[in-house]
């Protein structure tokens, strides 16, 4: 029987008479980095708060390390790291004081704290801040620290919510080599994001909550068993691609935008294009260069079934 880190029962919230968490049941793997996808307002952040002891369920249960939350509320946080939507509250410390008190809150020696704090300081990108109270630092600044304080006393689960809204692109490419690091460590990784490129770029499994209720869950490589008919292709030789391509009944419509060809098969016979348009391509001595579905897999299931796209 497969091991869930996090397990929820009928999870659900009301916020006075409005269901803002309907019914949840999460099923988190070990070992996984989980995507928790849904629109603004969706009930991630709710869930999440629940799932850290910081708000109570209207009703539901929720097990993480098969240990029961709120009531072994203690013990589950000290194998846990959680960095909240909006980070940080103790503004009068610096990084580094903040840090090493995390790390005694997680049950860490000081010592010890002090050369984890030291180094995820590093690691983080905020080394040279390190004196610097929280409440000097820009909000992408902050969010780096509450990585890092959501790593300190190495914890084996990580809750992360909307991690990287406040970072910079190159920030942002940063932090997902990051998770996929901590992720080959073995931990396990819950993140809410409501970005599908970088939960694709991140997890391996993902739940999609939609007005409080979770519409899909599972590994990523199961959800998506929907063939794509649209292509991107990039060759050496577009206009020989192409005019391949318009020859073909099988082909629907092909036509070229900023020197990529758009291509749409029809999908009962998208196991002879994989054959016949490499084939030619070969035989004609034309490069592939890029060939790819035009939509990722991911975010076509969000937009057919949940009308849910990028950046909603
Ligand atoms: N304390 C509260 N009292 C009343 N309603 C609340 C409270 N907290 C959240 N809500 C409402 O619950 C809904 C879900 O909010 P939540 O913050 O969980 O969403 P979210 O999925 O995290 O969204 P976002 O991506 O915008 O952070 C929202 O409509 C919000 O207005």
């Amino acid at each position: 029987m497969e091991t869930y880190v996090i397990e929820t029962r009928d999870l659900t919230k009301f916020f006075g008479k409005r269901n803002v968490v309907y019914h949840l049941n999460l099923k988190v793997p070990k070992g996984v980095v989980y995507g928790f996808l849904g629109p603004n307002g969706a009930g991630k952040t709710t869930t999440i708060k629940m799932l850290t002891g910081a708000l109570k369920p209207t009703y539901g249960e929720i097990r993480i390390f098969g240990m029961e939350m709120p009531r072994e509320r203690v013990e589950i946080m000290r194998k846990a790291g959680y960095m909240p939507e909006v980070p940080i509250a103790y503004e009068d410390m610096t990084i580094f004081e903040f840090l090493v008190y995390m790390g005694r809150l997680s049950g860490m020696k000081k010592g010890d704290a002090v050369e984890q704090a030291k180094r995820l300081m590093q690691y983080t990108g905020v080394g040279r801040l390190a004196l610097n109270k929280i409440k000097e630092l820009s909000s992408g600044q902050k969010q780096r620290v509450s990585f890092a304080a959501a790593l300190m006393g190495d914890p084996e689960l990580l809750i992360l919510d909307e991690p990287t809204a406040n970072l910079d692109p190159l920030g942002r490419i940063e932090f997902i080599g990051k998770v996929l690091e901590l992720a080959r460590q073995g931990k396990s990784i819950f993140i809410s994001s409501h970005i599908v490129s970088e939960v694709e770029k991140m997890c391996n499994h993902v739940g999609i909550i939609n007005r409080g209720v979770l519409v899909a869950q599972g590994r990523i490589r199961d959800l998506v068993s929907v063939e794509e008919d649209e292509y991107d292709v990039v060759t050496s030789d577009n206009d020989k691609a192409i005019a391949f391509l318009r020859e073909k009944p099988y082909v629907r419509e092909v036509w070229e935008e900023e020197g990529v060809i758009r291509v749409r098969v029809e999908p009962r016979f998208l196991e002879e294009f994989f054959l016949a348009f490499p084939r030619y391509l070969v035989e004609n001595g034309v490069r592939l260069k890029l060939f790819r579905p035009h939509t990722s897999p991911l975010e076509r299931i969000l937009m057919e079934k949940f009308g849910m796209g990028e950046e909603t």
